[in-house]
């Protein structure tokens, strides 16, 4: 597990990052989202002491980082591996080479390191390429190498530093993948940061939002694209689910309420509008709806308007209700005001 304990940061007298803490389960995918300047980078770099906070802890697997002595910080960090936006790698360096260069400077021998970066290579995918150079490797090929120079020495954490933002979204689908097979089938523990909510959606558990420096929201992947609370987390979810209503629906409103209805774990397939119509009489109109699957659950999400505020529109929410529907009243104020005059 990685425990980060009040962690402040700031450079040139400018606070990064305030008062950080956050619990990271072993054998999570975890994800760190937040806009450019966030401090995400930062983060993730005192997570593998690259940087040095001002204050606060580090706890990986219950060692404080930060109290050991250089040498000792040294040998942990060889338990956490690191992937790039920009991979880093050695153009000068074959495949095996830019792989093997963990192990040479491990000083192991030379057929151990033949026979352990073959087998990396193959996990990755690569066992090909060893003798190409990165050159002539596409970005997502480029990314696997650095992926298998980052396993190489058995790491029990990855740091990932925005590692899909420079590929295309099929790559990054792949790299995505194989992000997971790693967590699967390794065991490691994943922490990867990134502005894109498709990665969080796509493998992450749990995801916090980064601002200005601080955690303004943390919850597993489901809860947060269900309910996210803070405007910023509502503007990334947003940006995957596209829940914006036509603006031409808004003239239709003025003698209509505006509700946002959550179907979560298991109501997503079934009939309940129509039962519920069927039942009340009260009819839903639908102006923006959205099925997807987030965390192996089914999530749907629509918005609908009722013309009425009588009984049996109350009876309707009710019901709603005992089907599992999260509602949600969409205030007028909170929509495009400039609709409605
Ligand atoms: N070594 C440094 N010296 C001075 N300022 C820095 C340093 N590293 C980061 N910063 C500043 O800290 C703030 C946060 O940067 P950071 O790179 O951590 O954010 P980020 O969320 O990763 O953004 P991006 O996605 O654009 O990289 C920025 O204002 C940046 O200019």
């Amino acid at each position: 597990m990685i425990k980060i304990e009040n962690i402040y940061k700031s450079f040139d007298h400018k606070n990064v990052l305030t008062n950080i803490s956050l619990e990271i389960p072993k054998g999570s995918i975890y994800g760190i989202i937040g806009y450019s300047g966030a401090g995400k980078s930062t983060l993730i770099r005192i997570i593998n002491a690259l940087e040095r906070p001002d204050s606060g802890k580090v706890f990986i697997n219950n060692t404080e980082l930060y109290s050991l002595d250089k040498k000792k910080i040294q040998n942990e960090k060889k338990r956490i591996g690191m992937i790039f936006q920009h991979f880093y790698l050695l153009n000068s360096k074959t495949v095996f080479d830019n792989v093997a260069i963990a192990l040479k400077i491990n000083k192991t021998d030379k057929k151990e390191t033949e026979k352990r970066v073959m087998e990396i290579l193959r996990f990755v995918g690569l066992e090909n390429y060893k003798n190409s150079y990165p050159e002539q490797l596409s970005g997502g090929q480029k990314q696997r190498i650095g992926i298998a120079r980052a396993l190489v020495n058995n790491p029990k954490i990855l740091l990932c530093d925005e590692a899909t933002s420079a590929l295309d979204p099929e790559t990054t689908k792949q790299i995505l993948e194989l992000l997971q097979k790693i967590n699967r089938e390794l065991g490691l523990t994943i922490v990867l940061i990134t502005h894109q909510m498709e990665v969080i959606k796509n493998i992450c558990d749990r995801v916090a939002v980064l601002e200005n420096g601080s955690i303004i929201e943390e919850n597993d992947v489901f809860n947060i694209f269900a309910f996210p609370k803070k405007t910023t987390t509502q503007k990334f979810v947003e940006s995957i689910l596209h829940q914006d209503i036509p603006d031409s629906a808004y003239k239709h409103l003025i003698n209509g309420r505006l509700y946002k209805l959550t179907f979560s774990k298991g109501h997503v397939d079934e009939p309940v509008l129509s039962n519920i119509t069927a039942e009340t009489g009260v009819n839903f109109s639908i102006l923006q709806g959205v099925v997807t699957e987030i965390q192996e659950h089914f999530f749907g999400q629509l918005i609908v308007k009722l013309t009425s505020a009588d009984k049996r529109t109350d009876t309707a929410l009710e019901k709603l209700k005992t089907y599992g529907v999260e509602i949600q009243e969409i205030k007028k104020e909170e929509i495009h005001y400039e609709c409605f005059t």
